[in-house]
């Protein structure tokens, strides 16, 4: 649906974007992560024909951005919703108002707006809220007026730029919901902006990491999580704290393999104990991933790799 190949961006001579070639499929849930500077809004406004790109392709259901003029430019983003960090609503007007005006601006007739409107604001959760007016409203349901205008036009594709870096941590799982069942329901592709890693690992499928305008990382979200390597780790700012004595051996639980006892039933199995020297579990798009690091003697290595060649798990010697 997205399909970007060696793309570059340059503001005057300063490279901002390079040789990006990233492939996003129709339905899918894709966040591109950075720190601040990395070039993700730069990425995102590329996508929607905002922002020019000075070489390489960037088409959109097939077709190449940079050669639409402006009439097709203008019918192309009528396609793509926008939401953003601090929601950009009218504060004079309603909300029933606000969600009306991209209907309006493309001259659709009262009654199919007024359907449309209602429609948008019962499935975010704001039916009792259509006559207020922003003040009234908290972050969330700003945010969620937002959502529901951003669809009014029924885009294929949503674009969030930092859609809950102002919100607080439980109002930002309330959001994701939203946009995740915004995404099941009506099929829309959703392409995130974020600097929140907690935010990728809640929502996103895939996940483009950018440094400096390089892809550091390209990857289905739980591969990138479960054994990130030596730029991820940098990037996460994580290194595990390890004995300097004894052999560590690393081992990691892909999905749905995360419960299993296998550490007690080697240690039973191999008549051994084992030092539990590092370990972490967490969940990354619903699914439970971790991994751990064992601490064992030097003279014990060979029994117990050969043990762990055997399973199907995943490790390394540190
Ligand atoms: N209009 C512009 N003119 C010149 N330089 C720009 C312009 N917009 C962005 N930049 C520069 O391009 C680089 C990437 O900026 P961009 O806003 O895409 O980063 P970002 O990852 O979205 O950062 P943040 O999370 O802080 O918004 C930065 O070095 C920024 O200073």
């Amino acid at each position: 649906m997205i399909n970007i190949k060696n793309l570059n961006k340059y503001y005057g001579k300063t490279k901002v974007l390079d040789d990006i070639s990233i492939d996003i499929k129709k339905g899918e849930i894709f966040a591109i992560v950075g720190h601040s500077g990395a070039g993700k809004s730069t990425l995102l406004r590329c996508i929607n024909g905002l922002e020019e790109y000075s070489d390489g392709s960037l088409k959109v259901n097939n077709r190449e951005i940079k050669s639409l003029n402006k009439k097709e430019l203008k019918e192309f983003r009528k396609n793509i919703g926008m939401i953003f960090q601090h929601f950009s609503l009218i504060q004079r007007k309603t909300v029933y108002e606000n969600v009306t005006l991209p209907m309006q601006l493309w001259g659709y007739d009262k009654s199919s707006i007024d359907k449309k409107v209602k429609e948008l604001l019962t499935l975010v959760g704001l039916e009792q809220k259509f006559n207020s007016y922003p003040k009234e409203l908290s972050g969330g349901q700003k945010q969620r007026v937002a959502i529901a205008r951003a669809l009014t036009l029924e885009p294929d594709i949503l674009l969030s730029d930092e859609a809950t870096s102002a919100l607080d941590p439980n109002t930002t799982t309330s959001i994701l919901n939203l946009l995740k069942q915004i995404n099941e329901k009506l099929n829309i592709t959703i392409v995130l902006v974020t600097h929140e890693m907690d935010v990728v690992k809640q929502i996103a499928q895939k996940a483009l990491l950018l440094e400096h305008g390089n892809i550091i990382g390209f990857d289905d979200t739980e591969e990138l999580f479960l054994k990130p390597d030596k730029k991820m780790k940098h990037f996460l700012g994580e290194n595990e704290v390890i004995p300097n004595n004894g052999v560590n051996i690393k081992l990691y639980f892909p999905k749905d393999n995360a419960y299993q006892s296998f550490i007690t039933k080697m240690a039973r199995e191999l008549n051994m104990d084992f030092n539990i020297v590092w370990g972490k579990l967490e969940e990354i798009n619903t699914h439970i991933v971790g991994n751990m690091v064992i601490n064992i003697n030097e003279e014990d290595k060979k029994i117990v790799t050969d043990y762990i060649k055997n399973h199907d798990i995943i490790w390394e010697v540190l």
